[in-house]
């Protein structure tokens, strides 16, 4: 049976009979094609891409699984062509997720003035500019009685440098607190280790990421977002491999022509260099703390 999902953090939503992503028992997740060309593009980025053998097995696991286009009745009752994927979030009990797109321009100079200028103004009001990334959505589980903390879309993309990092704090603590709390009761931090470093964690497979983005010249990915996705409980067990980095929202993708994507790769190395000062930070703080006790 098709359903809305629950566990979408960012973009166009299928709530009140509007036009957005279904999702069903099987894991598949179907993200309807945007009226314009938006749409199409999308689709044949994904048809190209996973049909191109110059991609690396340990690239492609960065991607959803594309099981091609299907026209079926959509969320707002009309038929409708839609992109079927791998539904990223099938296999969570109580996913943790987060949505940051990467670009410090999230548009691509064959775009119109007038897009242009919408995202231009876009990604001046957001960290976009200043930080090359911006967080679109985020969602962090807190427990069963609770629920999930996520801040409204607004209160994100309004987040300054500062409000940046505490998200990035938030969204590997054990008590993502609300916002106006004491300081006492700061978001702890505590799973940064699990989630962000070590082997498997979220640092280690933006390197990976990033180590291709220094070679491939095949794509340039405008205002595609990267997915972060883990389980706090299998966090808080100590499990490693189970946050999840992935590339999504290929809209706008254009092709490289043999020339580096430099913009996505600076909003990565930008993001890389944020992420790895957080784990340290959470680090040195427990050092201290294990120093004292
Ligand atoms: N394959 C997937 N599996 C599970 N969830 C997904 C998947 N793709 C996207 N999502 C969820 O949907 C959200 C929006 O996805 P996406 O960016 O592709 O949509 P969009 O409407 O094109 O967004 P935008 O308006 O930012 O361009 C993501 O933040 C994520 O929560
Ligand atoms: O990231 P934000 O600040 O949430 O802003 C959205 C984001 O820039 C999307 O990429 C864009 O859709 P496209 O990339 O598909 O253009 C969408 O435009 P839209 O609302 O006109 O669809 C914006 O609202």
């Amino acid at each position: 049976m098709l359903k809305i999902p629950e566990h979408q953090v960012a973009g166009h939503h299928a709530s009140n009979g509007t036009l957005g992503p279904l999702i069903d028992d099987s894991g598949r997740f179907y993200k309807p094609l945007q009226g314009d060309e938006r749409g199409s593009a999308e689709a044949a980025f994904y048809k190209q891409f996973s049909s191109n053998t110059q991609i690396p097995d340990h690239i492609r696991k960065f991607f959803p699984i594309f099981y091609g286009t299907q026209v079926m009745t959509a969320s707002d009752g009309s038929e409708h062509p839609h992109i079927v994927l791998q539904d990223l979030t099938s296999s969570r009990l109580n996913p943790t997720i987060m949505d940051i797109k990467i670009g410090s321009r999230t548009f691509g100079h064959e775009a119109s003035d007038a897009y242009i200028a919408k995202c231009l103004k876009r990604d001046r009001e957001t960290t976009s500019l200043q930080l090359g990334f911006r967080i679109s959505g985020l969602q962090v589980y807190i427990n069963d009685e609770s629920g999930f903390y996520k801040p409204p879309r607004d209160d994100v993309l309004k987040s300054g440098l500062d409000d940046v990092r505490c998200l990035f704090r938030r969204f590997v603590s054990s008590n993502p607190a609300p916002a106006a709390v004491p300081q006492e009761l700061e978001a702890d931090a505590a799973l940064a280790s699990n989630v962000y470093g070590g082997t498997e964690g979220i640092l280690a497979q933006l390197l990976e990421l990033k180590a291709w983005f220094e070679d491939q010249t095949m794509y340039h990915f405008c205002a595609c977002s990267l997915l972060f996705v883990f389980e706090k409980r299998l966090a808080l067990e100590g499990v490693s491999q189970n946050a999840q980095v992935k590339i999504i929202d290929f809209a706008h993708v254009t092709e490289g022509k043999g020339v580096i994507d430099h913009n996505f790769l600076g909003g990565l190395c930008s993001l890389i260099k944020f992420i790895s000062e957080v784990l340290g930070d959470c680090e040195e703080h427990k050092t201290d703390q294990e120093g004292d006790s």
